[in-house]
């Protein structure tokens, strides 16, 4: 799709309301940028900016000198925007009207956006500590392993989120693209997601219903996505080979294998084995091969906010284990 000088802007330039700055102004709550204004706030996209490279394109930290605020600059290409966006240039205006509405706790705000040759380029809000999957599969020598507490808080915000998308009405909304890496955290370790909004994820049309069908971006699709991000959670496993994934657990769980096996060992036994249990049954639940028997994500939402209510001490624990003991030995 040739969106360059296509009707898209043109509208949007229309449906904008006009800074002093010709090309700089918002439509809704979006704001346009000018290329060199991303060029200067990311130091013309040096390799020192780069944050990550995704199957669409780099994401670039930047920093505006004027506001000096600090933001993540995603940029995607032409051909992944069409093989993306492949139903009109009114879907990609309506896609970025709503996304740019869509404020929650758990969900990155998107500020702008930038039209560039043959590129889009996006602006979000920073996320001071990464992707979860950083903390996951990538830990940095100076982080610490995620602890068990805060696995779960991370579980819930997430699910909050996608909650949030699924339950919107006219229309709800469906991420598409659910991984650790779209899973951002800021201070507190407080998740919030990013990257729901075409670039495998779309909002479905007003007049298109939902399909249970295979290979179709439905809810229970984002059900399924996220019962691998709870897997990954719990396991430290990456599932990028996500039928390994499925095959290893399934064997820690029916093949007579303790099913603490699958717990990350960076968690170092710092869990109550039923809450582990919990997630693990939660996940296989998310995982069902059968759409319709996946849960809703008001169901999904329930278990880990539960988990994350409850604090898990390790000290609290051991001292417990030891007044049970003594009971026992007389
Ligand atoms: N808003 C943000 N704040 C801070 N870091 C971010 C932000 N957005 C992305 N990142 C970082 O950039 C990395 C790459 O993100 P990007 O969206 O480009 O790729 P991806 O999520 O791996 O794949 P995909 O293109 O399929 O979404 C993320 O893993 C994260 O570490």
């Amino acid at each position: 799709m040739a969106y360059k000088n296509s009707g898209l802007f043109r509208f949007w330039r229309l449906g904008g309301s006009s800074s002093s700055d010709a090309e700089d102004y918002t439509a809704g709550s979006v704001t346009k940028f000018k290329y060199r204004q991303l060029e200067a706030a990311t130091n013309n996209f040096a390799i020192e900016s780069l944050l990550g490279e995704g199957e669409h394109g780099r994401t670039y930290k930047g920093r505006f000198k004027s506001t000096r605020q600090v933001v993540a600059v995603k940029q995607v290409n032409g051909k992944n925007i069409s093989d993306i966006y492949r139903y009109s240039e009114q879907s990609i205006l309506w896609t970025i009207h709503w996304r740019s509405l869509l404020h929650h706790p758990n969900i990155v705000d998107l500020i702008g956006y930038c039209s560039h040759e043959d590129q889009i380029l996006f602006v979000y809000d920073f996320m001071l500590l990464g992707s979860l999957k950083d903390y996951l599969h990538d830990l940095p020598a100076d982080k610490k392993p995620l602890d068990w507490n805060t696995r779960m808080k991370i579980a819930a915000g997430a699910a909050e989120g996608v909650k949030h998308l699924h339950d919107l009405s006219s229309p709800s909304i469906i991420h598409g693209n659910i991984k650790p890496s779209n899973i951002l955290l800021c201070e507190g370790y407080h998740p919030r997601f990013s990257d729901f909004f075409g670039f495998k994820e779309y909002i479905p049309e007003p007049d298109e219903s939902e399909s249970v069908g295979d290979g179709k971006l439905t809810k229970k699709s984002d059900i399924y996505s996220f019962g691998f991000v709870l897997l990954e959670l719990i396991s430290g496993r990456n599932a990028e080979m996500k039928l390994d994934l499925i095959e290893w657990a399934k064997r820690k769980l029916v093949d007579g294998e303790e099913f603490t096996g699958v717990a990350d060992p960076l968690l170092k036994g710092h869990y109550q084995e039923q809450r582990l249990y919990q997630v693990l049954y939660l996940a296989a639940d998310c995982l069902e091969t059968c759409n319709v028997s996946r849960p809703c994500i008001g169901h999904v939402v329930n278990v880990p906010s539960n988990l994350a209510s409850e604090i898990y001490d390790p000290d609290a624990i051991q001292i417990n284990l030891k007044v049970k003991n003594r009971f026992r030995t007389g």
